[in-house]
């Protein structure tokens, strides 16, 4: 079933055309990688899709009652929850229901028999949307997604506005996956990741029922992730069944051909205008008719473009490196406080990796990906 459709999208900055003509459909369950270099218009594509940006013109349709969930490029959530109540504010409903039943089970054991009736039907209809809608399994499924995405449990009470911006980029992935939307637009959501919490996201993504757009330049883990990619070139998009390394092998297939049609066309355009010349070298009135008739037809043949060269593979050779000394950097007795705040010890704070920043040895380093 189709879900999004996107027809004849146009929009620019100015007069800087980014999107001409954009026409594509994602279908329910799509994994769609966006792909395109800089400055391409991937994240102005998801600002129009999402409903932040008004495309000058085209329409969008997405399916009645779908829900978007949008992760931005480098946003993080700022509030003074805690990590864990940020994370529970997704499922308000579930707690509020939680509460009403909480209730009815203390007016239940105090009300006469005869007139239970009706507050045992509510428990009833209640208790069971509760665990229809996933009571039983939410509070785990929080701490499922904050693990997976490198928080441990001791961080969970930790006040959101003293993280830092990668790890409030974190929460609101975190937060973002936990609130299920119908699409998910994801912009660079691999960025402030460590490997383990990437490939966690990878399975998650791959598990999860739901539609995703993804732009990202990490092409593993859009290989791994998506089963469509969307190339955003010269202001048009083209949309690819297939990740990313699929794209790239039908892109060459997709070249060659244009590539043959090219050379066919051109081949048929010299002969025509070999024609031409010789029948200009004639001059008599019925082969200038000839020549004429035969250039407005060059000039009334829809021209193929050439396509242009997929970039080359290139090789990289490493010369081994001087053996340096051992500590690389020592830091010592370091510490920092915030005037007003809470001190937490580095350890409530950073990964494990963080804290091994601090003493780069040999090994420490040729470990990192500094
Ligand atoms: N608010 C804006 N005002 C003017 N120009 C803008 C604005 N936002 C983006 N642009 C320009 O539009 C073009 C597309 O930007 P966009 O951020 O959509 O590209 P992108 O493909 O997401 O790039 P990247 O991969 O670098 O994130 C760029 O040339 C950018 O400079």
């Amino acid at each position: 079933m189709i879900i999004l459709n996107c027809n004849d999208i146009c929009h620019s900055y100015g007069i800087n055309t980014v999107l001409k003509d954009i026409s594509f459909c994602i279908h329910d369950g799509d994994k769609v990688g966006i792909v395109g270099v800089n400055g391409a218009g991937k994240s102005t594509l998801l600002n129009i899709i999402n409903g932040e940006l008004q495309c000058d013109s085209g329409t969008i349709n997405i399916s009645k009652n779908y829900k978007i969930g949008f992760l931005h490029q480098n946003t993080g959530l700022d509030t003074d929850n805690t990590i864990f109540e940020e994370m529970l504010s997704v499922f308000q409903e579930l707690i509020n229901k939680e509460e009403r039943l909480k209730v009815l089970e203390k007016e239940i054991s105090k009300t006469a028999e005869d007139e239970l009736n009706s507050l045992v039907k509510e428990y009833s209809r209640l208790s069971d949307e509760y665990s229809l809608n996933g009571g039983y399994e939410y509070r785990s499924r929080v701490k499922g997604v904050l693990k997976g995405l490198g928080f441990n449990e001791d961080q969970f009470d930790i006040k959101i506005h003293i993280l830092s911006g990668g790890q409030k980029t974190r929460l609101a992935l975190a937060k973002l996956l936990l609130s299920e939307p119908d699409i998910m637009l994801l912009d660079e959501p691999t960025n402030h990741l460590d490997i383990e919490a990437i490939m966690w996201l990878e399975s998650f993504l791959k598990t999860m029922k739901k539609t995703v757009l993804i732009v990202s330049h990490d092409r593993y883990f859009l290989d791994s992730v998506t089963t469509k990619t969307l190339e955003l070139e010269n202001n048009s998009a083209k949309l690819y069944n297939g990740n990313y390394t699929q794209y790239l092998k039908q892109k060459e297939v997709d070249r060659e051909i244009q590539q043959r049609h090219y050379e066919n066309q051109q081949r048929e355009i010299e002969k025509m205008e070999a024609f031409i010349t010789q029948q200009k070298q004639w001059n008599r009135e019925r082969n200038i008719i000839a020549a004429e008739s035969r250039q407005k037809a060059i000039d009334r043949m829809e021209k193929i473009e050439k396509p242009k060269d997929l970039p080359g593979k290139i090789n990289i050779r490493f010369r081994k490196s001087i053996i340096s000394g051992n500590d690389v950097m020592f830091v010592e007795k370091l510490s920092k406080s915030y005037p007003g705040k809470k001190l937490f010890p580095i350890s409530a704070l950073r990964s494990k990796r963080m804290k091994e920043s601090f003493y780069l040895g040999q090994t420490a380093a040729a470990n990192q990906p500094w």
